[in-house]
């Protein structure tokens, strides 16, 4: 979601402000269980003006007590720009009736054309329908109660569990073929789109913990374990593998992102697009320059291993001693036994 080239707010971060915990959601759903229903505009300007007729000048702090006792009065709310505010109610709306909209109760047709008119929010508590929605950019975005959205998140949570289990068993089939030289283009596409995948769900999640607000810390916390499984594992895989392509800004998984479920599943597909060419080989031997293997299993700082990898290949310093590691310019004994220590422990996950 979001990337909008222009900047404008986006949807996602609208619904944002509208999470349990915040004022105005608190004040939302105060409405809805009161029965009254709101027309709620949130923000204030020129076209907001323009279609606004009559009602109160308020100016005072958006709480859940005032939006409450305002939504009473007959009319729309219109709120400052920070959300901060009430800066009118009672107001009547009146925008174009050439505006395109689905909605049939007048509420909702004027929320969506106030929306349109102005580029910004509007939302309505229903007080027929018991629901809370908001109107942006032509659309109409149902605001789904805390037990809804927990319950996707749940769904979400358990595609992403299953996932990232997958791409732990990939790994640890793909770590001995990495320390034996014997990865393909094929192990490292299907580390990849397993990898793109537990992305996808993640950002995924990352919205149903955004919606949730308040409400959601426990699947926040849950979703964080999962992540901390794969985190920083693409960009990895992306300095490791970066020397097989002609051009190694190609290697850029970033490059996925925009791939098709059916895209991900064709090695040959995600291969081009990672910069192996036309028609790529998929047997073929692509090289590590490991530094996945010297930081995650090694467990080494990585400006040191940056500083191996430059001296030595990963064979090479697989069979170097310790009088060979002190030889690199700042490592004394010490350091050479941890890195030797690192190596065997890197060895013997094989
Ligand atoms: N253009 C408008 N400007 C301000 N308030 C409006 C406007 N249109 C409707 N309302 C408010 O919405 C209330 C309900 O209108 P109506 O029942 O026709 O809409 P609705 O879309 O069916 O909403 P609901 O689902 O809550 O019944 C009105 O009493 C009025 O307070």
């Amino acid at each position: 979601m979001g990337g909008d080239p222009v900047s404008k707010p986006s949807v996602r971060r609208y619904l944002k402000t509208l999470a349990p915990g915040t004022p105005l959601r608190a004040g939302l759903d105060r409405i809805l269980h009161g029965r009254t229903g709101a027309l709620i505009v949130l923000g204030n300007n020129s076209h907001v003006q323009q279609v606004s007729s009559g009602g109160f000048k308020i100016g005072v702090e958006t709480t859940e007590q005032s939006l409450r006792e305002l939504a009473k009065l007959d009319g729309a709310i219109v709120l400052s720009n920070d959300l901060s505010q009430i800066v009118a109610a009672g107001v009547h709306l009146v925008p174009g009736g050439d505006l395109p909209t689905a909605e049939t109760g007048t509420r909702h047709r004027s929320a969506d054309r106030t929306s349109q008119a102005a580029g910004l929010p509007v939302v309505t508590v229903s007080a027929s329908m018991s629901t809370i929605s908001m109107f942006y950019e032509g659309r109409r975005h149902v605001v789904e109660t805390v037990p809804q959205v927990t319950s996707r998140a749940n769904q979400t949570l358990a595609a992403l569990s299953r996932v990232s289990t997958r791409v732990s068993e990939l790994l640890e089939q793909f770590t001995p073929l990495e320390i034996a030289e014997q990865v393909t283009l094929r192990d490292l596409t299907h580390v990849v789109h397993r990898l793109e995948l537990a992305r996808r769900l993640s950002a995924e999640m990352q919205f149903h913990v955004d919606l949730l607000g308040v409400e959601g810390r426990m699947v926040a916390l849950q979703h964080a374990e999962l992540v901390a499984n794969f985190s920083g594992l693409g960009a990895l895989l992306e300095q490791d593998y970066s020397g097989n392509v002609p051009d190694p800004a190609d290697l850029d998984l970033g490059k996925l992102h925009n791939f098709s479920h059916d895209e991900l599943f064709s090695g040959q597909l995600v291969a081009e697009r990672l910069g192996f060419g036309p028609n790529p080989n998929l047997e073929q031997h692509v090289e590590t320059r490991g530094i996945r293997l010297l930081t995650t299993l090694g467990r080494l700082p990585s400006s040191l291993v940056t500083k191996l990898i430059n001296d030595f290949s990963l064979q090479e310093l697989f069979g170097a001693s310790v009088g060979v590691l002190m030889e690199i310019d700042g490592i004394g004994p010490t350091r050479a036994r941890q890195i030797r220590d690192a190596l065997i422990r890197v060895s013997e996950t094989s």
